[in-house]
């Protein structure tokens, strides 16, 4: 599989802190990829610095095989991106928001009317087109915004928290249309806080912690080597603490030597999991 996005030694430091730490990763073309870690991991500068709006302070980034740094307005047609807040214009309509950017990407008068009538039906949005922004749910704001970042035909969209604040099933709604749009050949950069979306959605995922990526994988080989199996055991003394087991036969054959005094469940492991034992600290605390 070639490479969609090519990162090698970045780095970026605010004040000395290092918010970005030395972060090497390659994502394919028509990858789902997603960057899970807590608030102020580091996520959204990632974002920030592949899609041109943050210099790093030092590293390589190349995306669909061009150099981020040398050539950054012909990099910026190869890509969309949504940003986790709300980047519309409040005061305009759906569809004057879509004809906007479809402006500012030259699109003529007849292209722009097509692309725009095709991406609201896209999103699901053709009935919504004349609403002003203020007056439409979270969830079709979301869907506004994706659709905008689409207008020019990207090869690469970057999601930032693409779900955040949204109700269950208006994020899996939103889960649909990034699987849809990956199925059709968008390779999807997302980051999210939220370990159920990095599961349902992403083919590999990146965990980062203080700036580093601290593990590499689908969400089922980070497990594996976890271990598919957790016991937990809620002692009087130490609280809860956790084991993990290949198989639920050797989970079981731990359980029948532990003391009775112990509750104890046995469940599938999850990335929860894998982010607590790699970093001692839960992913989210919302
Ligand atoms: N412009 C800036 N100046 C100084 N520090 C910054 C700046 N931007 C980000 N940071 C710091 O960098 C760290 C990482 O922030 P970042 O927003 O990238 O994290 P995140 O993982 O995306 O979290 P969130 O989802 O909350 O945005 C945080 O400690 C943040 O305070």
């Amino acid at each position: 599989m070639s490479s969609m996005i090519e990162i090698s030694g970045l780095k970026k430091e605010y004040s000395r802190k290092k918010v970005v730490d030395n972060l090497n990763l390659e994502v394919g073309q028509g990858e789902l990829f997603g960057f899970l870690g807590p608030n102020g991991a580091g996520k959204t500068t990632t974002i920030r610095i592949l899609t041109t709006l943050t210099k790093p302070s030092s590293g390589r980034i190349r995306i669909n095989g061009i150099d981020v740094a040398k050539d950054p307005s012909r990099v910026k047609s190869e890509f969309g991106v949504v940003q986790q807040h709300l980047s519309l214009n409040r005061d305009l309509t759906i569809g004057e928001n879509l004809e906007l950017h479809a402006r500012l990407h030259h699109l003529q008068s007849r292209e722009r009317k097509e692309r725009i009538a095709e991406l609201l039906d896209y999103v699901g949005l053709s009935d919504h087109s004349d609403q002003l922004i203020d007056s439409v749910s979270g969830g079709m704001k979301r869907r506004a915004m994706i659709a905008r970042a689409l207008i020019h035909r990207p090869k690469l969209l970057f999601l930032d928290e693409p779900t955040v604040g949204l109700d269950a099933q208006t994020r899996r709604r939103v889960w649909d249309l990034i699987r849809r749009m990956n199925l059709e050949g968008t390779t999807v950069f997302l980051t999210t806080h939220y370990i159920e979306e990095a599961e349902a959605l992403c083919q590999r995922v990146g965990i980062l912690h203080h700036g580093r990526l601290i593990a590499l994988g689908s969400p089922l080989e980070l497990r594996q080597r976890l271990g598919m199996i957790a016991v937990e055991m809620q002692g009087e003394a130490c609280g809860t603490t956790y084991r993990y087991f290949p198989d639920r036969s050797s989970a079981s054959r731990f359980i029948q030597d532990l003391p009775g005094s112990e509750r104890v469940v046995m469940r599938e492991s999850n990335l929860e999991d894998v982010f607590i034992e790699l970093t001692g600290e839960k992913v989210m605390g919302d």
